[in-house]
């Protein structure tokens, strides 16, 4: 039973055993809260009784102590139903939050390209968040109130069965109004859903884009867009709650409107005897706990409605396939074999189509081809950031996809395009390549990568902080910081991508000339724009449109007609735009 729960409502097993508990003590501490009127009620008959008798009350002091012990019950069960309700709930989304970002780790990098971010952190805050007012607020209230309905409509029964008749009626017909309404509701929230995101997109996107909405002086036009989108989740918000409040509304008045009932046919009986007046204002009272109860439950079942969607939500993200592969073969070599290799990030486009080559250890194999022919997602690939979906990869004579990704980037180093880097010192930022190395052996690494340059003339120096993904850097700085971090990891497997792009002159060959010590031994898969850079290649691959259009090295590409020839007489300047 613990798991089902646990399934339904995509909560850890302890999160569904704080449930069950929490909905156990919501009952006993509505029967606590009954417990003032009862011992009011009984002081009445008690009351009644000595005065038609014309003696005094009798047992005053006994009324006292139990006044005292309902006082000391409700404290107890109210306090037990807080700790354990509201303490849990917390220490479960806690709990669901950190299992969500255990899993977000499992999954493949092509889940990221089909899922908005802003639609991941909405399921890890909003969704987690929504939840878990659920199940403080809402689920346990339910469980714990539904029980006790039963219970007061038993007792009532066993008072007089033809009132209790009578003061049920509203029960099936509210229950319809409740019904009726869910069409509506869903409809509503979904749409709801639907403006969150996209303005949660919107707001991701204008932080991100602000420095280039100051440079196209789009300032206007941005804040135009987001009055429009905020106008839009306005009136969403509104459409989402009118059919809840119409529903709600119409449920509150058909059952309150019991107590007229119970008035009317309970003064009429009363009349005929069939009813005393302490039983008639019983029924009063019950009977009105009973409705705002049933009101209660309502409120808490349309909640549960709206936390459908979000555990659906949450559910489907669970249930994402994770990256496959868990093996952990020992290497005899880092060779790469690619045999009609296949990709494509979105269903019906691919990017790379039946690809084959292969890059020997020890070699400089170097990716080639005009914007978007598929370069960098090759090296995606070879380094398990996506997995392939035909043909097959093998390193070392292993089939890529089985290894595991932990023990794959054991071996690999990169530097591609975008350079990452933390927020903390260029000391750190390095160390990340080697997470036990020694300051010395980071220092190293970073005066190879040409870092020395830059760094020593910061205040600071290696232990200048960088900012936020180094924005306090220029680009050939970020650039130089990631190549130290190859330099520290001394990789069996290098893959660089556009490493020179954002140096100047000086640099690039004070860096090719670091780099080419680095590459000596390893498996190195370079991607470039200016063939020049890559004239020592062993193997170039020429990529167009996501085929393999030629390969070999430089002397037999140029012996060919094709498109290496051409590309490489353009940068030359033996070649001009208009014969290419
Ligand atoms: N995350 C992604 N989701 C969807 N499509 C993508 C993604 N990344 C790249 N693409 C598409 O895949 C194709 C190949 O892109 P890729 O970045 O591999 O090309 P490239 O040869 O490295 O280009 P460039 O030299 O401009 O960096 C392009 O059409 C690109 O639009």
């Amino acid at each position: 039973m613990i798991d089902k729960i646990a399934e339904k409502y995509a909560l850890s097993t302890q999160g569904a055993r704080t449930f069950i508990r929490s909905s156990i003590l919501e009952f006993i501490n509505n029967l606590v809260s009954m417990l003032p009127m009862a011992l009011f009620l009984y002081l009445l008959y008690d009351i009644s009784t000595a005065v038609s008798n014309g003696t005094l009350l009798k047992n005053g002091f006994f009324y006292l102590l139990l006044g005292v012990v309902v006082l000391i019950l409700l404290f107890v069960s109210n306090y037990a139903t807080y700790t354990e309700l509201y303490v849990g709930t917390y220490k479960e989304s806690a709990q669901i939050r950190l299992s969500l970002a255990e899993k977000m780790k499992q999954l493949p990098m092509s889940f990221y390209s089909k899922k908005a971010p802003s639609e991941i952190a909405s399921v890890m805050l909003n969704d987690v968040a929504d939840l878990e007012n659920f199940f403080s607020h809402g689920m346990p209230k339910i469980t714990g109130l539904i029980p006790f309905v039963g219970l007061t409509l038993i007792a009532l029964l066993a008072i007089n069965w033809k009132l209790t008749l009578v003061s049920a009626v509203v029960i099936p017909l509210s229950w319809l109004i409740f019904q009726g309404s869910s069409y509506m509701e869903k409809k509503a929230h979904q749409e709801y859903f639907s403006t969150i995101t996209k303005q949660s997109d919107y707001f991701q996107e204008m932080i991100e884009k602000m420095q280039e909405t100051r440079l196209l002086n789009r300032k206007k036009e941005a804040k135009k867009e987001m009055a429009e989108l905020l106008a839009q989740q306005e009136k969403t918000h509104r459409k989402t709650e009118l059919p809840t409040a119409i529903s709600q509304g119409m449920i509150a008045a058909v059952l309150q409107s019991g107590i007229g009932l119970v008035i009317i046919f309970g003064s009429y009986w009363y009349t005929q005897h069939e009813l005393t007046l302490i039983e008639l204002l019983i029924f009063l009272i019950a009977t009105n706990k009973m409705y705002n109860m049933m009101i209660s439950i309502y409120e808490k079942l349309s909640m549960s409605r709206n936390t459908k969607i979000r555990i659906e939500r949450l559910k489907s993200l669970y249930h994402e396939k994770n990256q496959v592969g868990n093996t952990t073969p020992a290497f005899s070599n880092y060779n790469f074999e690619l045999k009609n290799l296949g990709f494509e990030y979105k269903v019906g486009q691919p990017v790379l189509k039946n690809v084959n080559f292969t890059a020997n250890e020890g070699e400089i194999t170097a990716l080639v081809g005009p914007s978007g022919s598929g370069k960098s997602t090759m090296l995606r690939i070879l380094s398990r950031l996506y997995d392939y979906d035909k043909g097959n990869v093998l390193l070392g004579g292993h089939e890529l996809q089985n290894i595991a990704t932990d023990y794959l980037f054991e071996h690999i180093s990169v530097v591609f395009q975008e350079v990452v880097l933390f927020n903390t010192s260029i000391l750190e930022n390095i160390r990340m390549g080697k997470k036990d190395a020694s300051d010395q052996e980071v220092l190293a690494a970073a005066k190879k990568a040409q870092c020395d340059e830059f760094a020593l003339h910061l205040e600071q120096g290696y232990d200048s902080i960088i900012g936020e993904n180094g924005s306090l850097l220029s680009g050939g700085e970020r650039q130089r910081i990631s190549i130290a971090r190859a330099f520290l990891k001394d990789s069996p497997i290098l893959f660089l991508d556009e490493t020179s792009s954002a140096l100047d002159s000086e640099n690039e060959y004070a860096v090719q000339q670091a780099l080419s010590k680095l590459v000596k031994g390893k498996t190195v898969l370079v991607v470039a724009h200016r063939l020049k850079t890559i004239e020592n290649a062993d193997k170039i691959i020429v990529l167009g449109a996501g085929s393999v259009l030629e390969q070999g090295n430089k002397e037999q590409l140029l012996a060919r007609d094709g498109m290496f020839k051409r590309q490489y007489q353009y940068e030359m300047g033996t070649l001009s735009n208009n014969q290419m």
